[in-house]
């Protein structure tokens, strides 16, 4: 039995109100009406997804579009009739009579517009259809067709800019020419009237019996304006039924490297971290899809998941084995920065964040996780994403930065936490090392023995972790999730080869990638900073410190950029602090896309 919760604010009853239609026929307002009734029952009971479907079936637009449904429906019945069938005789009827009205500016001007050509078309268009009179008159079919006859269509494309978006290929056995693919979005699919396997039997007049696809493709390059198909129909035009899928690529492709491609002209190249809307999905080897960013072009080929993973293996066998790299870095900072403000940062020291730059050479490391780079290596090459917006009850995403070291990582967490200390907190990361004098536990760390943080790795409870000095240290889920508990957003700086701990559904992390600018703008910018390493204290950036950041940054990218979601340059320090504020306002605030594990992990929970 469904029951409304007293407590929580019933939807408002006038804004259900979906039609004002009384229409009987009208049944798809109807039953839209009688969900969102059926909603607002579930909308206080916080229901998974409830709110989001019922905000959707309330939104303006769905309602705007039921209300053109309902005026198209009732215009429909009532059967309107044009009020003349020529319209263009009482034009030059009127034109006649002012003809013999007395000459006035006015009715000059009337005169010109009565006889502007496009005027006169709009009324020729006007009667064309009031006489229903737009059918071709065909000739009367022959009667002695034989039975035998393939029956044939002539397909007529106006060749634009665009390309036709259609694949050819030669049939093995009978060699006939035959459409292989009808691209997405393409003219030939806009047509409607060609379809994959339809077999070519002329080109302009010009039969293609016995031709390559290659002579066929040079006949259309020749051709100008109006192009003419004769084709003989596929007996089943293939039906795409499948949804749209969207997924983020996980590697690149790029068509003109690839010798497989049964048409490099319609491949479609990627980078890591786009998002394709998935359109076909009929052939197991090649999909059809199109770029987001670039939602108006037509569709091109990509590799089917299966496919590209079979490439990425081999091509990862057929390199030279590599020992394990890894992205090291040199320049260490001072011990410790929280200490002796007006409140308290935590994770900010040396100690931690050295062990963090360590953790992935830790043997004990290796031996519970699997690094970024074996990922690359074996990794699915397409993650299927959805959007998601996060509801304001929902707990805050976790805001990830990373960076190569020296790039002002810290620098930014530290001022993004000063300037909200209410709203931005740190986690309080655990250490195995005794606590000193002045320290307070679960304000500079969560001190513990070995045993408990190894059985904490071994649970997988650690999202980072590494030794420094002979100490453990590192920061776990249930530190970050208490501050999250206190809705308060957690801002936590993470080495790229650990992102894949954290992104679980539980704390949506939203990635951001801090990276330096070029060598001229970094010499000047960082001119005065100063960097505290193992050997030296308030040490200034040498060029060499500038170069291997800028490296670093160019590996940390083409590695590991698939999973950032947002990018910024750290030149100006207060326009990094304006960009990252407003970077973290829209993860919280706005639809992003997200790993669909996320979403249905949600709803199962
Ligand atoms: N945009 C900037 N302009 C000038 N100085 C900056 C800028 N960003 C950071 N700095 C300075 O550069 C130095 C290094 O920054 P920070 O400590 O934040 O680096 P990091 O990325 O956290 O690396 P690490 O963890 O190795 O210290 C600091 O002295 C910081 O104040």
């Amino acid at each position: 039995m469904i029951q409304s919760d007293k407590g929580a604010d019933p939807p408002d009853k006038k804004d259900m109100k979906l039609s004002t239609a009384t229409n009987p026929q009208n049944g798809l307002s109807q039953i839209l009406r009688l969900v969102l009734q059926e909603l607002s029952l579930f909308y206080s009971r916080d229901v998974n997804g409830v709110c989001l479907l019922y905000d959707l079936l309330h939104s303006p637009w769905l309602q705007a579009l039921l209300k053109i449904y309902d005026c198209l429906q009732e215009f429909k019945e009532k059967k309107l009739v044009p009020a003349t069938p020529h319209a263009q005789t009482l034009s030059y009827e009127v034109v006649e009579l002012l003809r013999e009205t007395p000459t006035s500016p006015e009715i000059q001007e009337l005169r010109q517009m009565l006889q502007a050509p496009h005027f006169k078309a709009l009324l020729n268009a006007h009667d064309t259809i009031a006489q229903k009179d737009f059918e071709p008159l065909l000739p009367p079919l022959p009667d002695n067709i034989p039975e035998s006859e393939e029956a044939m269509r002539i397909v007529c494309l106006v060749k634009n800019q665009q390309p036709l978006g259609a694949t050819i290929k030669r049939h093995e056995i009978t060699g006939d020419i035959l459409v292989a693919r009808v691209i997405h979005g393409g003219l030939a699919e806009r047509s409607g009237l060609l379809y994959a396997g339809d077999k070519l039997v002329e080109v302009n007049g010009v039969s293609v019996e016995g031709l390559d696809p290659e002579q066929v493709i040079h006949i259309l390059a020749m051709s100008r304006g109006t192009i003419m198909f004769k084709v003989v129909p596929v007996s089943d035009p293939p039906v795409n039924s499948q949804k749209m899928v969207y997924v983020r690529a996980m590697t690149e492709y790029w068509p003109q490297e690839d010798p497989d491609i049964p048409c490099m002209d319609a491949g479609l190249p990627f980078q890591k971290g786009d998002i394709l809307q998935i359109v076909d999905q009929n052939d197991a080897l090649w999909w059809q899809a199109r770029k987001i960013s670039d939602p108006a072009t037509c569709a091109g080929l990509v590799p089917s998941n299966h496919l590209l993973k079979r490439k990425q293996r081999e091509f990862w066998w057929s390199q030279p084995y590599q020992p394990h790299t890894c992205l090291k870095s040199t320049l260490y900072k001072e011990e410790f920065v929280g200490y002796g403000q007006k409140f308290f940062i935590a994770g900010f020291r040396r100690s931690m964040r050295l062990c963090r730059r360590k953790s992935h050479l830790s043997p004990l490391h290796a031996s519970v996780c699997c690094t970024g780079s074996c990922y690359s290596a074996v990794g699915a090459p397409y993650e299927e994403v959805v959007r998601y917006q996060r509801r304001p009850s929902d707990k805050y995403r976790l805001i990830v930065l990373m960076g190569p070291s020296g790039v002002g990582v810290n620098e930014l967490r530290r001022q993004l936490i000063e300037f909200n200390p209410s709203h931005f907190q740190s986690a309080v990361p655990h250490t195995t090392r005794t606590k000193k004098s002045y320290e307070m536990n679960g304000r500079e760390y969560h001190y513990v023995s070995k045993e408990t943080f190894e059985s904490l790795i071994y649970s997988h409870r650690m999202l980072e972790y590494g030794e420094y000095k002979g100490h453990l240290y590192g920061t776990s889920v249930d530190a970050v999730q208490t501050v999250l508990d206190e809705r308060k957003i957690c801002v936590m700086d993470l080495e790229p080869q650990d992102i894949q701990v954290v992104r679980t559904h539980e704390l949506k992390p939203y990635v951001i990638f801090i990276k330096p600018s070029n060598m001229r703008c970094m010499k000047q910018s960082r001119k005065n900073a100063k960097i505290i390493t193992d050997y030296f204290v308030d040490m200034k950036f040498k060029d060499e410190d500038l170069q291997e950041m800028e490296n670093l940054a160019q590996r940390m990218e083409t590695q590991f950029g698939q999973f950032f979601d947002h990018v910024i340059v750290n030149d100006s320090l207060h326009d990094a602090c304006a960009q990252l504020l407003s970077a973290i306002q829209k993860a919280q605030e706005e639809p992003q896309w997200v790993p669909a594990t996320w979403i249905s992990s949600d709803t199962e929970s």
